[in-house]
């Protein structure tokens, strides 16, 4: 087993990761258990799994909510928080999120606000929250203005990756996780990008060993990050932001719909972020190029035709004004120097990244 520490004080805790881990479950719960059973909140595909997880933990409930996007919204978490409330949970107890990134962030939210926080565990089953989502404490929902706008700080007590959960994934759905493993070779490590430049075909066609260095690789470094800048307060953590002002505009301009999937978002944003660095001088021509290629080469959006996207540049910039990262009237920009050089820019003018959108192809 590979155990990743999260060092965050008081709120520290492990991620393990380990093939057929949920079938030991039960033995990485039982410190976590208290007088009554544990709570599973899932989604309908997981279900599955869900009822493995749950023949080991005798008397524990499952709740089962719609799989997708849409349940990250006020109406499934006061149903949700409603149930829970029925369930008598206590502020001790912990509730088990078992899903994908729309499960981790609701029950984190939900647990954030229940009873003023009560604890929750992260068991994550896409690859998208087994390399980012189920670590770092970003827990939220969307509301009609955005992505992710009413939400808040919560850290999982422990994470429990179990990689083979990942065989029944979706095609579609490893290939959006997979933006978020590159993801972290742009930010600041170009051997990694090198690496998934080699490697990335062969995870996601199956290959175990591509996928658990992949995993234990993503969630080293976004360990990293959190525990330098655990609430995006230095600008450290924010770079785990890359594409995601760009990429949460198209997710806002498709509805946070399965038109355009939240990774899928982040690779076109990732490509829009290096094109728009590269237009302003700031990076190699050649570096916003090799980004694109192999996004493009593993079948991932990479510009906004790729996407779907047809909305003017004034639009998008328009859905951007809500970027949680707004600050005294001005956006500060993920942009990047090189592959593996991503900073924080605050003299990004808005005006520029909209006729940068209205150049690109549609
Ligand atoms: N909190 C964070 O730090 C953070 C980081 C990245 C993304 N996110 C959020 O995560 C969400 C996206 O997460 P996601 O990509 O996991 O989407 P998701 O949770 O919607 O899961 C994707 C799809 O796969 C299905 N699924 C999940 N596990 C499965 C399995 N093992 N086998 C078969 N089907 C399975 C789900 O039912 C769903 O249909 C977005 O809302 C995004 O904003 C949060
Ligand atoms: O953990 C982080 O910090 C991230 O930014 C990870 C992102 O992949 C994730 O999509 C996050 O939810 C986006 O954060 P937001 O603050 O822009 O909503
Ligand atoms: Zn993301």
């Amino acid at each position: 087993m590979i155990t990743v520490p999260v060092a965050l004080g008081d709120r520290s805790y492990d991620v393990r990761i380990e093939a057929g881990l949920l079938n030991r479950a039960a033995d990485q719960l039982a410190p976590f258990a208290r007088r009554r059973p544990f709570v599973i909140v899932t989604d309908a595909n997981v279900a599955p799994h869900a009822e493995r997880l749950a023949a080991q933990l005798p008397g524990s409930e499952v709740i089962t909510l719609p799989a997708g996007e849409a349940s990250k919204s006020w109406g499934h978490l006061e149903r949700l928080t409603d149930r829970l409330l029925e369930l008598g949970i206590e502020r001790n107890d912990h509730v088990i999120a078992l899903g994908g990134g729309v499960i981790g962030d609701l029950v984190g939210f939900a647990t954030a606000i229940l009873k003023r926080g009560c604890n929750f565990i992260q068991i994550p089953t896409t690859l998208l929250a087994q390399v980012d989502s189920s670590v770092g404490g970003k827990t939220a929902i969307n509301s009609a203005a955005g992505k992710n706008l009413i939400g808040a700080f919560h850290q999982p007590r422990v994470v429990l990756i179990d990689p083979d959960l990942l065989d029944t994934l979706p095609a579609r759905e490893t290939a959006a996780g997979y933006a978020e493993v590159v993801k972290y070779g742009l930010i600041d490590d170009i051997a990694f990008f090198e690496w998934c430049e080699s490697n990335g075909a062969a995870l996601l066609a199956g290959d175990g060993d591509a996928r658990a260095h992949a995993i234990a690789h993503s969630v080293a470094a976004k360990a990293r990050i959190v525990a330098e800048d655990e609430r995006e307060t230095t600008g450290k953590r924010a770079l785990l932001n890359l594409g995601h002002t760009f990429g949460h505009a198209l997710e806002a301009e498709t509805g946070f719909s399965d038109r355009l999937l939240h990774g899928e978002g982040v690779a076109a944003g990732m490509a829009l972020a290096f094109a728009f660095s590269a237009r302003q001088g700031l990076c190699p021509e050649e570096d916003a190029a090799r980004v694109a290629a192999h996004l493009a080469a593993v079948g991932l959006p990479h510009d906004l035709a790729s996407a779907g996207i047809s909305a003017s540049g004034a639009r998008l910039v328009e859905h951007m004004l809500h970027d949680k990262k707004m600050d005294a009237g001005t956006l500060p920009f993920l942009l990047a120097r090189g592959i593996g050089q991503t900073y924080l820019d605050k003299t990004v003018d808005l005006k520029e990244v909209a006729a940068f959108l209205d150049e690109r192809p549609r």
